[in-house]
């Protein structure tokens, strides 16, 4: 059989709970293509969590419609069960099986088919996830890190059609974390996976994610690579939760744009017809230039290991950041010189 070209498609999808006011998920339509890692991102409580249950049957829509590899498995009235939609779950908390194996862990889905298919699917995954040497021990005796591989193989295990990760290395450290993440990745790209991952993390949805579906409020408000996010961000409120960067106010000059830090090309259709509004520059889009005349204090600085973090000051007391390699090691309260390369003019109302 061929496999459907979209793994998952919601449409128009609204999601309330039985006595809360407004629903939690509003109005959200979006389609993953089959084999794309996709992320959830957005602040706490915006309701990535809702549509991860809702997409794994946990939770029925009051309005709209879930489909998995073509086939209806939500809408109102009709939800078809969790374990009957192929999807696979890894929980925030791994959620293994303490009194089995790690073997036994991964075969768990794997009940019904022929002992040998079982045998064989299981040592293939114990070897894609790195843990064969580990396949007879308990839960229990395993890393954080290694408790979440084998909760990816156990989710593998039955080839689902969807695998959904709900905030996967929540309870690792940073660094086992962006280790993990690469790992994760390559995992389920060798096994073709669809994915959708849900995280307020965006350096983890950077690095998992073919696309990411940035939610605010319990709509959708951008979805795109995450390059398309940090440059080209649709709204104000997707420019200030992707990436760093600040707001500077802006005016309409005779070439485009007109602020503190110099004049900017831009065509007037791309500048907001009324009202006020600003630019948005990134610390990327700062340059640190002995030579130039333009001059700011260093206020704050963050030591990155290649790089500083800069916060400057302006001379009207607004504040950039750039990003500086870190042999130019400058003092809090000096002054130095800044020069402007912005590729992507942003501007946005101001709020
Ligand atoms: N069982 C529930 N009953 C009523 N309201 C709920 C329930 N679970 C979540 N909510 C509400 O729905 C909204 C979305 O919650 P959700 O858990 O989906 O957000 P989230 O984006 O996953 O947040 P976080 O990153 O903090 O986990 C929130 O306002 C939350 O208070």
């Amino acid at each position: 059989m061929d496999t459907p070209s979209l793994a998952l498609e919601i449409d128009r999808l609204t999601i309330g709970y039985a006595g809360a006011g407004e629903p939690a998920v509003k109005d959200i339509g979006f389609a993953l293509k089959a084999g794309t890692i996709a992320c959830l991102l957005g602040p706490s409580g915006c309701g990535k969590t809702t549509l991860l249950r809702a997409i794994a049957g946990f939770l029925p829509p009051s309005s709209g419609e879930i489909r998995i590899a073509g086939r209806c498995v939500s809408k109102p009235g009709e939800v078809l069960n969790p374990e009957k939609r192929q999807v696979g779950v890894v929980f925030q908390d791994y959620a293994l099986f303490p009194h089995l194996t790690v073997q036994d862990n991964i075969a768990f889905g794997l009940h019904g088919e022929p002992a040998a298919h079982r045998k064989a699917r299981c040592s293939d995954l114990l070897e894609l996830v790195g843990l064969q040497s580990l396949a007879r021990r308990y839960p229990h005796e395993l890393s954080g890190g290694q408790q979440q591989r084998v909760a990816l193989a156990r989710a593998l295990a039955p080839r689902p059609a969807l695998m959904l990760l709900d905030e996967p290395f929540s309870n690792l450290d940073v660094e086992l974390k962006e280790r993990l993440t690469l790992e994760v990745r390559d995992i389920l790209k060798a096994e073709r996976m669809s994915a959708i991952l849900v995280t307020h993390d965006q350096h983890e949805a950077f690095s998992m994610a073919d696309e990411i579906g940035v939610m605010d409020q319990g709509r959708l408000q951008q979805w795109g690579s995450s390059y398309a996010l940090y440059h080209q961000p649709n709204s104000r409120m997707v420019a200030d939760f992707i990436g760093q960067g600040v707001f500077l106010p802006a005016r309409r000059s005779a070439q485009g744009i007109a602020f503190e830090l110099g004049e900017l090309p831009l065509q007037q259709s791309q500048v907001p017809c009324d009202g006020e509004f600003d630019v948005l520059v990134r610390p990327d889009d700062i340059i640190h230039d002995d030579a130039s005349p333009l001059q700011a204090r260093v206020v704050r600085k963050a030591f990155r290991g290649a790089d500083f973090l800069y916060t400057l000051a302006l001379d009207s007391g607004d504040q950039v950041m750039a990003l500086v390699p870190s042999h130019h090691n400058h003092t809090i309260g000096e002054p130095i010189g800044i020069r402007l390369e912005l590729d992507h003019v942003m501007v946005f109302a101001r709020q």
